[in-house]
């Protein structure tokens, strides 16, 4: 048995401690960062703004005291955000203590610094860390339909700790020791989501949609290659799997951001009406433009959803600069 806690309860937070509670056997608690959800929560069972329609088991704790949700603590699983990852970790770096394993589950990349979440970590505390990631839709995972993620640590042995805390009959859990590839398919993937939704916005239909899939881990396999990481981590869960998953599926948040962008909303009227949840890819189209810069690695799709987003670039001369590039060898 594990102490598992989970700072975060957006939806995928919520989800998880939901899958976790189902596999049985560890003690919970969910931190949720607004006092407001905590009791909303506590009262109702109920994720009413993040996870509609499901209900939290009653043996998972709910609070907003963050020392008092990691205290003795053996798994410390964020889901936050990636641009609140560093506040949080460094909210509880004086009172962890040093065998306390941190896990990533946030799929972004810092603004400014460009760094991953296990370097945002590293930068703050020197605690054992895993990384989460791979195609998983909060609601699916909340559901207990069948599953298959990817948990990446450079230690083996905690790798194994860590797959036989997660598995469960709906949730089948892969190891890899290839961190910087795994946290790269899953934050990159967001930025190539997006684009798929401009795709679907736009009505190209279905060729372009596989051309943009095809292309899309294409370029982020080739900066995450420049990054240090693996081009066959790139074809595993964290890369095709996710890239799939977020450029088809209707519940992607950022495909759907990138849908009403190609329908011609505006990028601040989108954002409002998200209601406080997550489109990670918006920020991380920036920090993904921002280390091909400094990798030297070209990333088409990057770079025209970039104008898209911040500089009002129309979406269709965004495609159909994307469709009069040069002629190449695939
Ligand atoms: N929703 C999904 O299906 C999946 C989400 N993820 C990743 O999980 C992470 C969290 O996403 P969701 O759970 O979907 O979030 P969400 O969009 O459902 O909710 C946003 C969450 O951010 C929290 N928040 C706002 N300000 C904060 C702060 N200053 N500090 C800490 N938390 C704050 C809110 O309380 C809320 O819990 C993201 O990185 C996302 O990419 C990963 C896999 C699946
Ligand atoms: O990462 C996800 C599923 O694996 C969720 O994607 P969205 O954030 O686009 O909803």
């Amino acid at each position: 048995m594990s102490r598992i806690a989970i700072l975060g309860a957006g939806a995928y937070g919520t989800a998880l401690a939901i899958s976790l509670a189902r596999r049985g056997g560890h003690d919970l608690c969910l931190w949720a960062h607004s006092q407001k959800l905590a009791e909303y929560l506590t009262d109702t069972g109920e994720n009413l703004p993040y996870l509609p329609g499901f209900t939290l088991p009653a043996d998972v704790k709910v609070t907003n005291d963050l020392p008092a949700a990691i205290f003795e603590a053996d798994i410390i699983l964020c889901v936050t955000p990636s641009q609140h990852l560093r506040e949080t970790i460094t909210h509880i770096a004086p009172i962890l203590t040093r065998n306390q394993v941190i896990m990533s589950a946030s799929k972004g990349i810092e603004d400014n610094s460009f760094l991953r979440m296990s370097q945002v970590v590293g930068s703050i505390v020197k605690n054992p860390f895993a990384a989460l990631s791979g195609p998983s839709f909060a609601h699916e995972v909340a559901q207990g339909a069948p599953s298959a993620v990817v948990i990446a640590t450079t230690e083996s042995s905690l790798a194994q700790s860590l797959q036989r805390d997660f598995t469960s009959p709906s949730l089948r859990i892969y190891t890899n020791d290839d961190v910087t590839g795994v946290e790269l398919g899953g934050a990159l993937k967001n930025v190539i989501a997006l684009a798929a939704g401009v795709v679907h916005g736009l009505h190209l239909g279905n060729n372009s949609a596989a051309a943009l899939i095809t292309r899309g881990i294409a370029e982020i396999t080739r900066l995450a290659v420049a990054c240090g990481g693996r081009r066959q981590t790139l074809a595993g869960l964290s890369g095709i799997g996710d890239l799939v998953l977020t450029c088809t599926g209707s519940r992607s948040r950022n495909r759907t951001v990138g849908i009403e962008l190609g329908q011609g909303r505006s990028l601040t009227s989108i954002m409002v009406g998200l209601n406080g949840q997550v489109a990670e890819g918006v920020r991380s189209t920036t920090a993904a433009l921002g280390l091909a810069k400094r990798y030297g690695v070209e990333m088409p799709i990057t770079e025209q959803m970039y104008a898209i987003l911040y500089e009002e670039k129309p979406p269709r001369e965004a495609m159909n600069d994307l469709m009069s590039r040069p002629g190449r060898e695939e």
